[in-house]
């Protein structure tokens, strides 16, 4: 589901002398239905470049990668707009609220874009939200205000309620009490049990101990100094 063969990537920081900084030289990896790969390697060595790339962020200088048979090397916006909404989800580390919009909508957004009725899309969003321990009297308020463990519940809320046949999981267990990050393990593992192909980062050791599969070192793909 997630094929990145020989992709390599650097930044030019226009802004400080163009100076080039070559974070990777020939990175490879699989990811098949049912597995949870989790990205590891030092400090710096480059798994968030990894996942933006897959998420389509960052541009791929070389090589290819592709999710469900959709090239992103190269790809227009459009078709990466389109892989997000049916097939490659993402729990990223921090909520991007929009102010005035009620958290249940945010939740129940990416179902809504799918075409499900709004009955149906809230009800569903509404169930995760409260399996996430969301007060019920939150539900109907912006996210803005809420504390930093309650806007991530409720960003993993949104990247688990449609069930993505690709997802990407960036320390989603970060910030959350011991029964919160029960309840991600679980619907984690449970993503995995439906044939989720999942990729992550996870700097919580025993989460990574539970819910991966397989490890893969970034530190591997860096360039021979
Ligand atoms: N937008 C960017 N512009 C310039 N350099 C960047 C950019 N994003 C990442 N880098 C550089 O790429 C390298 C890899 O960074 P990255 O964030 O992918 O590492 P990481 O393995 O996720 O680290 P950490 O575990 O600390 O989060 C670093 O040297 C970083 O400075």
């Amino acid at each position: 589901m997630i094929v990145v063969r020989d992709v390599a990537k650097r930044f030019t920081l226009h802004n400080q002398g163009g100076a080039v900084l070559e974070v990777m030289a020939a990175a490879s990896l699989r990811v098949g239905p049912g597995e949870c790969v989790g990205l590891v390697g030092a400090s710096g060595a480059g798994k968030s470049t990894l996942m933006r790339m897959i998420w389509g962020n960052y541009r791929i200088d070389a090589g290819s990668i592709r999710v469900a048979g959709v090239e992103l090397a190269g790809a227009e916006p459009r078709q990466v707009i389109a892989l997000r909404r049916a097939t490659l989800g993402h729990v990223s580390q921090f909520l991007r609220v929009v102010p005035r919009v009620p958290a249940l909508d945010v939740v129940a957004e990416p179902l809504l874009s799918l075409g499900m009725d709004q009955d149906r899309a809230r009800a569903q969003a509404a169930a995760l939200l409260a399996r996430l321990n969301i007060p019920e009297r939150l539900w109907p308020l912006s996210p803005t205000t809420f504390s930093g463990g309650e806007q991530q519940r409720v960003n993993i809320a949104r990247g688990f309620v449609h069930p993505w046949p690709v997802l990407l999981l960036d320390e989603p267990t970060a910030s959350l009490d011991a029964a919160n990050r029960e309840v991600v393990l679980s619907l984690i593992e449970e993503a995995r049990t439906r044939g989720a192909a999942i990729l992550g980062i996870f700097h919580d050791e025993a989460a990574r101990a539970r819910v991966c599969t397989r490890l893969v070192d970034v530190s591997g793909f860096a360039v021979a100094a």
